[in-house]
């Protein structure tokens, strides 16, 4: 039997529109022949005519209000993480969400920065405990929390922005990952959008949107930022591939990335209330299922004296691709009182999900 993925790493490249993405680059090599071999194309912030697609495109989308100086394109959210350290001082406090994001954990980590972790509450992060940490630089998920998938209400993002507000170092990294998917309320507005006082660092990617293989990332610098950015790291050269950047100028401008958001979400929220449905019918009240408002993954805790180590056996045993929130837990002890996973259901397409069921059921259950 052939596996079956729940991982939340990938999309389904099914409903990629291969065609329409080769027609744009095809069209981008037609009109750009000049940007792919001037110093333009090697810009330090990426190629000027993409950035102001894209800022165009997402005020429209998300309310972020930014010109097209402001972004800076690179190869993976990580190396953008990496690049802003540089506009902070060297003893500067970075909080993070926990359970949260070990990519940008580990990263600051191996930087040294100095570094506290931040329970969540159910709005988010923990705004008491925020206080307490009283970091310099918190970095958020608040479209859809990463990993748990809390969707940030308006009451917390406001909170956030006048915390930041109160004092001249701090700020606040807007990891706008999983926006593009939202499904039970409408679009709650960027706190970049919110923001009025220069305090939010946005970051964005085309890694799910897309493919994740793109390697097209953003980040949006409040003025001041940017001027510290020109100063110390101007002489960085683009690290997202010309070409890309100019295919997805294109895709963008024609209108077919926003045909394509506009299907995935009709597949994915498919999918989603038919797996939630499925494991509903097959774990009744064991399962307890969070943030699936958004995204192309939830978790799920089960009522199971099974430890997780051993279901995550018993689920390669049965070529069930699982991930469960240890590597998520970032200060070490696992968080969550039951066995917990994260369900994607991106790379599952609807005839498979009552057998990946069924595998997950005999993993958790039998
Ligand atoms: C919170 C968050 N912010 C950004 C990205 C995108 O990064 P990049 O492609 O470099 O732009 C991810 C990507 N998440 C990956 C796939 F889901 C890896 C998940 C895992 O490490 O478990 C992410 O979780």
């Amino acid at each position: 039997k052939n596996w079956i993925s729940f991982s939340h790493m990938s999309v389904d490249r099914s409903i990629f529109p291969f065609d329409s993405w080769f027609a744009c680059e095809h069209k981008a090599l037609k009109l750009s022949r000049l940007e792919l071999n001037d110093d333009s194309s090697r810009f330090p912030q990426g190629i000027y005519a993409v950035r102001e697609t894209i800022a165009r495109f997402l005020s429209i989308a998300r309310g972020v209000t930014c010109f097209p100086e402001q972004i800076v394109l690179g190869g993976g959210t990580q190396f953008l993480i990496y690049l802003l350290r540089n506009l902070f001082p060297e003893n500067a406090l970075y909080a993070v969400e926990n359970p949260g994001y070990r990519r940008i954990y580990e990263l600051l980590k191996m930087e040294h920065a100095r570094l506290q972790t931040i329970p969540l509450d159910r709005k988010g992060i923990s705004f008491d405990l925020l206080k307490q940490v009283n970091p310099n630089v918190v970095y958020v998920t608040p479209s859809h929390q990463f990993p748990s998938g809390v969707v940030m209400p308006i009451s917390r993002r406001i909170q956030l922005l006048n915390w930041a507000a109160q004092k001249e170092d701090r700020y606040i990294i807007e990891d706008d990952y999983d926006s593009e998917f939202k499904y039970a309320s409408d679009t709650i507005p960027s706190l970049q959008g919110l923001d009025s006082y220069d305090r939010v660092i946005y970051f964005g990617t085309f890694s799910k949107s897309l493919l994740p293989g793109l390697r097209i990332s953003y980040m949006i610098l409040p003025q001041k930022l940017l001027k510290k950015y020109r100063e110390k790291c101007s002489f960085i050269m683009s690290t997202s591939n010309a070409l890309g950047q100019l295919t997805l100028k294109q895709f963008i401008d024609s209108g077919e990335y926003r045909k394509h958001i506009k299907h995935m979400k009709q597949v994915y929220v498919e999918r989603q209330k038919k797996l939630i449905g499925e494991l509903k019918k097959r774990f009744g009240a064991s399962i307890k299922m969070h943030g699936a408002n958004a995204g192309l993954h939830f978790t799920a805790e089960f009522d199971t004296h099974r430890p997780v180590d051993e279901i995550m056996v018993r689920a390669a045993k049965e070529k069930l691709e699982l991930y469960n929130m240890e590597p998520y837990c970032l200060d070490g002890p696992y968080i969550y009182q039951k066995p917990a996973f994260i369900l994607g259901f991106a790379n599952l397409s609807v005839e498979k999900i009552e057998e990946g069921v069924d595998r997950l059921y005999r993993a958790i259950v039998h």
